[in-house]
């Protein structure tokens, strides 16, 4: 088989390596689109046998917020997906090296990805650096303590014509993990609400005047939803950009008449509702799930677009068997990062530095299970105090 990569010509061929993904995704359930109304102009890259295309890879401009509050260019990288007919012959491993080089040429930093399958990654050089959870809130059991902030005002909108209010909101997001959501995100966004039967609720959350969170929420099991005896709400989107709004937000879901369950669908592991409740017994968390997979382009750009903690610089040799630029040592230090010919501290591949870059994992745990060498204790404490975050990494935008 001959296979050509390129990005496709004109709309009917990004539509084709669109159906091609979705063919691919067997149970993704999205509305019938335009593919050009949804993605970027000249990201997709796709496989053609003959004319006809047999899987692609695709990706959106944007920023990525780091430790330190800076935005990073940042490819989200999507739509990846072999036909079944055409699979383990090395198509993806050749449309994902092209499309590194392509994110590397224009100039981008980082790139993320949300993966279909925890296998597939990291052998291009992606490592997981920020993880979620869903929680269930029992709303009956549910008390907030005295000290939780009373919040702001909060309304509600029209969440389908309101999209401009609600990207206005999400593109305050800085906390690190959170990433820009790209025009297509938001059309996408809109049509699967509008193909969906079931109305999504939206309020919006202002402090003074000046509008700072929103949540929407869709009800389950409508059919049956005046007999129900758990009657459940999902919370499918939540963005406060400070404690008020978030406390502001919470006080809206759990004073909704009618509602017994409050599903949110992904929170961040040490988001505060916990440590917020009188019962934490109210609160059902799931299991940690793995959220941004994050894949350092240009490591020393990376390194250097971060902050540090305080504590003597680090000499880091990295690995990455794809971009060969970024196979150098680097002091990291919290006054600067730099490229260095000193001999390094630890060696340590790309995907896994990826894990440790926005603070989600711990250097000593790296140790512990043996990705970086243990016995350099000293090191791996002083790579703890620089890399250390007083909050734990979280996107909180699938795509
Ligand atoms: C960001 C996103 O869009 S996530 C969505 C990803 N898409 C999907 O999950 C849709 C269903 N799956 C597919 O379309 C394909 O199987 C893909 C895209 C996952 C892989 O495409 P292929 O062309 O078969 O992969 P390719 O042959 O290039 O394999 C490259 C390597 O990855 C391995 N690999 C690929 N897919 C998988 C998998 N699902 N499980 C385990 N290993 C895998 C291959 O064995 C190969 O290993 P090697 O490095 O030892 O040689």
């Amino acid at each position: 088989m001959t296979i050509d990569y390129r990005p496709p010509a004109g709309p009917d061929e990004v539509q084709a390596a669109f159906e091609v993904f979705l063919r691919s995704m067997i149970g993704l359930d999205l509305p019938v689109v335009d593919a050009s109304t949804i993605t970027e102009n000249g990201r997709y890259i796709a496989a053609f046998e003959g004319d006809a295309v047999v899987g692609g890879v695709d990706s959106y401009s944007g920023w990525l917020a780091v430790p330190g509050g800076a935005r990073i260019p940042h490819a989200a990288v999507t739509h990846v997906g072999v036909l079944p007919t055409h699979r383990r012959k090395g198509v993806v491993r050749n449309l994902i090296t092209r499309q590194l080089h392509d994110i590397a040429a224009r100039g981008e930093i980082v790139a993320t990805l949300r993966a279909s399958e925890a296998v597939i990654y990291e052998r291009f050089g992606y490592g997981i650096a920020s993880a979620g959870r869903s929680v269930v809130a029992h709303r009956r059991r549910i008390r907030l303590r005295d000290g939780v902030p009373a919040g702001g005002k909060v309304r509600l909108v029209d969440g389908s014509a309101d999209t401009d209010l609600l990207r206005s909101i999400a593109d305050q997001a800085d906390w690190p993990g959170a990433i820009a959501r790209p025009a297509g995100w938001w059309t996408l966004r809109r049509l699967a609400t509008q193909a969906d039967p079931t109305r999504h609720l939206v309020a919006v959350h202002s402090t003074g005047g000046v509008d700072d969170g929103y949540v929407v929420y869709r009800p389950e099991n409508t059919q049956t939803w005046f007999t129900d005896r758990e009657k459940t709400i999902t919370v499918t989107d939540f963005i406060a950009t400070n404690d008020t709004a978030r406390a502001g937000l919470w006080r809206h879901l759990f004073s909704l008449d009618l509602v017994d369950r409050i599903v949110f669908e992904a929170v961040a592991l040490d988001d505060p509702l916990q440590l917020a409740v009188t019962d934490e017994r109210a609160l059902e968390l799931g299991p940690a799930h793995d959220e941004t997979w994050l894949r350092l382009v240009d490591v020393e750009r990376a390194l250097a677009g971060r902050t540090y903690g305080r504590a003597e610089p680090v000499v880091l040799a990295v690995v990455d068997a794809q971009i060969d630029s970024n196979n150098a040592a680097f002091e990291v230090g919290p006054d600067a990062v730099r490229r260095s010919a000193a001999t390094p501290d630890l060696t340590v591949d790309v995907a896994t530095l990826a894990t440790a870059y926005l603070g989600g994992t711990r250097w000593r745990q790296l140790a512990a299970a043996g990705r970086v060498d243990p016995g350099r204790a000293e090191v791996i404490s002083r790579l703890d105090v620089l890399f250390g975050v007083d909050r734990l990494p979280f996107s909180g935008t699938a795509f």
